[in-house]
């Protein structure tokens, strides 16, 4: 399917703005823009398009209220702006919404949310209620509570798990660039547009470049992979100027703006597209050459026999990753075992476990069913 027609066929979409777009450089909400954007949502809803917007925007808006002119450095104060300026954030957002006669629902997730698959199936749930029920969830990062280790970081990756989560159509990233250049536009002033690439090329990440703005965080480079994420659920993605006067509606007319990043990459059952949406890694299982070879072509599942060291303490149920003799990354998977237990399995034959320890003991160190492939 081309570009075109997946835009024509697109009934749900996540719209992420960006921090670099939503304040005055850094210094509170830029209110016009905000009720530009919401009308034409508005306009899109009133076509059957059902929408999730994520929305960055809450340390900056917390700042502007706070007095503070340096986006703070200290982990509390962080979340101390963030705590204000994400009620002014929902407050902005409810109030032009309601112009349109549109509810709209707040939703604040942190990486633990999802990580948990219960709680993940929860988000799902109520995501999906709220979208059949038309209203229009306004999702950012709970900055207040999340710390480093349980964090997105950015809202590029936070967009891109809940296009997965709500298997939406399309996933329409609105920055302060007219979409993804061949450098980082900043730096090059010859950088040249993309109009169209392949979520999921690596070689797109060497392009990709890191933040333009104090307040923003992740640049060019989360965006590339949000593509690539989102295309495991089978959204296409379209990285786009903001600033473009009625760019959403002029998506949807089929204008040829930003860059169309179109998802050739296979479609993962639901199950795997949320082990693929894991960030964090419990240990690590280093595998030999031909472990690697049939995770990678055949699609098997891990034996112990294939796995050269155990690194990492975890237990049975976690994820961990399945590392090649060169170092790179091979799959993820919920491991059977834990670190003790697989320590005293690896490298030994079925046979001789199965001698050891019986035959219902599981065989797989991870089952098939339980292991994705990672990009590369
Ligand atoms: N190849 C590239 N093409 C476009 N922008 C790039 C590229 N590499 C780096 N960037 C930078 O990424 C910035 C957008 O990301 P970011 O500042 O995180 O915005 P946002 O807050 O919208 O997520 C741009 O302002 C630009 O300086
Ligand atoms: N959650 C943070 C935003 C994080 C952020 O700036 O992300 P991004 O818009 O991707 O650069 C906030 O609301 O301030």
């Amino acid at each position: 399917m081309n570009r075109d027609e997946r835009l024509k066929r697109a009934r749900r979409w996540v719209i992420k703005i960006g921090s670099a777009l939503l304040t005055n450089d850094g210094q509170g909400l830029d209110e016009a823009a905000i009720g530009d954007w919401v009308a034409q949502m508005v306009a899109l809803r009133a076509e059957g398009i059902e929408l999730i917007l994520v929305s960055s925007g809450a340390v900056a808006a917390g700042m502007r209220r706070l007095g503070w002119r340096q986006r703070p450095e200290t982990v509390n104060e962080l979340q101390a702006a963030a705590s204000v300026g994400q009620a002014a954030l929902v407050q902005v957002y409810e109030e032009h919404f309601q112009r349109g006669g549109i509810h709209t629902g707040q939703i604040l997730l942190t990486h633990e949310d999802l990580r948990d698959r219960s709680r993940y199936l929860n988000a799902r749930g109520t995501l999906r209620t709220l979208v059949e029920l038309g209203v229009v969830p306004v999702v950012n990062e709970n900055d207040t509570v999340a710390t480093e280790e349980i964090r997105f970081g950015d809202n590029d990756t936070l967009a891109a798990l809940v296009s997965n989560l709500v298997e939406a159509d399309l996933l329409v990233i609105l920055t302060d660039q007219a979409g993804l250049y061949d450098a980082d536009p900043r730096a090059n002033p010859e950088a040249r547009l993309l109009p169209e690439v392949a979520a999921g090329d690596p070689a797109l990440e060497a392009m990709a470049g890191g933040a333009g703005t104090g307040i923003s965080r992740g640049g060019m480079i989360t965006k590339v992979r949000a593509a690539a994420r989102a295309a495991r659920s089978g959204a296409a993605t379209i990285v786009v100027g903001g600033r473009a006067p009625g760019v959403l509606l002029a998506l949807r007319r089929g204008e040829p703006l930003g860059t169309y990043f179109s998802p050739r990459l296979a479609r993962l059952a639901a199950r795997k597209q949320w082990l693929a949406g894991q960030l964090q890694v419990r240990g690590r299982l280093h595998l030999d050459a031909g472990a690697a070879r049939v995770l990678r072509e055949a699609g098997r599942s891990l034996l112990p026999v294939g796995v050269t060291r155990v690194e990492g303490m975890f237990q049975r149920g976690d994820v961990v990753a399945c590392i090649d003799p060169e170092g790179r990354e091979v799959a993820r998977g919920l491991v059977n075992y834990n670190w003790e237990e697989a320590q005293r399995r690896r490298g030994r034959s079925s046979k001789d476990l199965a001698a050891e320890f019986g035959s219902l003991d599981e065989p797989e160190l991870i089952h098939r069913d339980n292991l994705v492939l990672s990009e590369t």
